[in-house]
C-alpha cells in the first residue's frame, strides 16, 4: 500500500491517490469528515479554519461505498482559494496585482529560506504553499480510510495531546482507546485531565497576546495490534523505525519515542523490561509495557505507545530577524496569518499517520486483495499465535 498527496495550501484543492487498499472495505465518507473536521478544532487555531470547512470526496476507486481494490482517488477543497484564485492561479502569467502577496523575508523555523535556495525560487510564496501543513487534511482523509481497516481487523487507535507548552495532562497514562476517547472529547484540547483546561487556555491566550507560539507533546496508543508485525532481521523491516518516519513526517515534529522513550534511558534495567507471562485462554503476554508494545523492530502483541515533539509554531506575529531576498537589508521576516498552537490539530494527523503504517504493514504482511480474505488470514493468525 502507498499513498501520494498534492496540492498547494492557497490552491483550489488538495489531491490524494492511495494504493492498495483491499476490495470489499466498508468505507464510511461521514467518519471521514468527521475526521477532517477534528482536525480543524481545537483551542489556539488561526483564522483560517473560520474559512474552510473540510469535506472529502472519493472521485475514483469507491462503488456503493465499497472499496474496490482499484486505486481511491480523493479530493478536498481549499474555500479560502476564491481569495488567491489570481494569486494561485495555475496557468495565467504573473500580474503586478499577483506580485502583492509575494514572500521575500523568509521566516525562521519554516522552509522559506532553505527551499528557496534549492528549488531557485525567487517568491518563496513557491515553497510555503507546499511546506504548509495545509497538505495534513489530505493525510487524515488517507489515515481515516486505513482506520476504518485497522477497526475492521478490531484494531483500535488514537492520538491525544499530553502537553501544551510546559502543562502537562493527567501522568495516569490509561492504554484503553475507548476511556481515552471519552476523557478528551469533554474539551477542546485533546487532553486527559480537565483540570489544567483554564490553565492552558490562559497560556495559549497569553501567548497568543504576545505574538508568540507553543508546541507540544501528542501521544498515540494503539490496541489489540497482532504481535510479529515489523521484523528484526534488517534495519529497514523494523516497524518502529517506520513508525518513527511517518510521524517526523508530520511538519512541526522534532522528536518521536516509543513507549517511555527518553525517559528509560535514565532508568535501570529492570524498571523498563517488561517481564513476560502466558496463560491458557490469552497466550503470551507481558505484565508491564515501558517499551510500548515493540521488540526488536516487532510489535510484541502489547498496546503501542507512540509520543511526538512539535515545535512551537514558527511564524510569530512578533516576528524575528530575517534578511530580505532582495535588498539583503536586515528586516522582520514575514508574517502570514498563524496559528497560535496547533498541537490539537497535530494529534489527529499524528494518529492518522500511524494508522497508515500500521494499514501499510498489514496489507503487506498479509494477502489483502479482498477485505474478508485479509479478515480472515488476520483471525487464524492470532489463533496461531495464541496457540505458541
Ligand atoms: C496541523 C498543523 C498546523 C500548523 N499550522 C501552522 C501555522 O498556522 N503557522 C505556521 O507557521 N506553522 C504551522 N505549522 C507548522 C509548519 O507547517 C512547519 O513548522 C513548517 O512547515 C516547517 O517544517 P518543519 O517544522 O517540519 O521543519 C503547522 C503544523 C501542523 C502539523
Ligand atoms: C491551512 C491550514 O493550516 C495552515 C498551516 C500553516 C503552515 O504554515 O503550516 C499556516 C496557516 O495557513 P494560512 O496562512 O493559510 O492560514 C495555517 O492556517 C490547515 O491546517 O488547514
Amino acid at each position: 500500500m502507498y499513498f501520494l498527496t498534492a496540492g498547494e495550501s492557497h490552491g483550489p484543492q488538495l489531491t490524494g491517490i492511495i494504493e492498495g487498499i483491499p476490495a470489499g472495505l466498508k468505507i464510511n465518507v461521514e467518519q471521514i469528515n468527521l475526521a477532517l473536521a477534528a482536525r480543524q478544532g481545537g483551542y489556539g487555531r488561526g483564522n483560517r479554519q473560520k474559512i474552510e470547512h473540510d469535506q472529502v470526496q472519493i472521485v475514483g476507486g469507491l462503488r456503493h461505498g465499497i472499496a474496490l481494490g482499484s486505486p481511491l482517488a480523493l479530493t478536498i477543497k481549499n474555500r479560502d482559494h476564491a481569495h488567491w484564485s489570481k494569486i494561485m492561479d495555475p496557468i495565467s502569467p504573473e500580474t503586478a496585482e499577483n506580485t502583492l502577496r509575494r514572500v521575500d523575508r523568509p521566516r525562521p523555523g519554516h522552509a522559506d529560506l532553505v527551499g528557496g535556495m534549492k528549488y531557485r525560487h525567487q517568491d518563496l510564496r513557491n515553497v510555503l504553499e507546499r511546506s504548509s501543513a495545509r497538505e495534513t487534511a489530505m493525510r487524515v482523509a488517507i489515515g481515516s480510510i486505513c482506520k476504518q481497516l485497522l477497526n475492521q481487523l478490531d484494531i483500535n487507535l488514537i492520538g491525544y495531546v499530553q502537553k501544551i507548552g510546559k502543562i502537562e495532562g493527567s501522568k495516569d497514562f490509561p492504554t484503553n482507546v475507548e476511556q481515552i476517547e471519552k476523557k478528551i472529547t469533554q474539551n477542546d484540547l485533546r487532553i486527559l485531565d480537565t483540570q489544567q483546561v483554564t490553565a492552558i487556555h490562559e497560556l495559549i491566550d497569553n501567548t497568543k497576546r504576545d505574538g508568540n507560539t507553543l508546541g507540544g507533546i501528542i501521544r498515540v496508543v494503539a490496541e489489540n495490534v497482532p504481535a510479529g508485525l515489523g521484523s528484526y532481521i534488517s534495519w529497514d523491516t523494523k516497524l518502529d523505525a517506520k513508525l518513527a518516519a511517518a510521524v517526523m513526517g508530520v511538519n512541526a515534529m522534532k522528536g518521536v519515542a516509543i513507549g517511555d522513550g527518553f525517559t528509560a534511558a535514565e532508568n535501570f534495567g529492570s524498571e523498563v523490561m517488561d517481564p513476560i507471562t502466558w496463560n491458557e485462554g490469552n497466550g503470551w503476554s507481558r505484565l508491564s509495557n515501558h517499551l510500548g508494545g515493540f521488540e526488536g523492530g516487532m510489535t510484541n502483541g502489547m498496546p503501542l505507545i507512540i509520543q511526538a515533539a512539535m515545535k512551537p509554531i514558527p511564524t510569530l506575529y512578533k516576528a524575528l530577524q530575517s534578511i530580505n531576498l532582495k535588498t539583503r537589508e536586515v528586516q522582520k521576516a514575514n508574517v502570514e496569518r498563524s496559528d497560535t498552537t496547533a498541537i490539537v490539530p497535530a494529534s489527529i494527523v499524528i494518529e492518522s499517520v500511524v494508522a497508515i503504517e500500521l494499514a501499510k504493514i498489514i496489507t503487506d504482511t498479509f494477502e489483502s486483495s479482498n477485505m474478508s480474505r485479509l479478515q480472515k488470514e488476520v483471525t487464524d493468525y492470532r489463533q496461531e499465535l495464541k496457540e505458541y
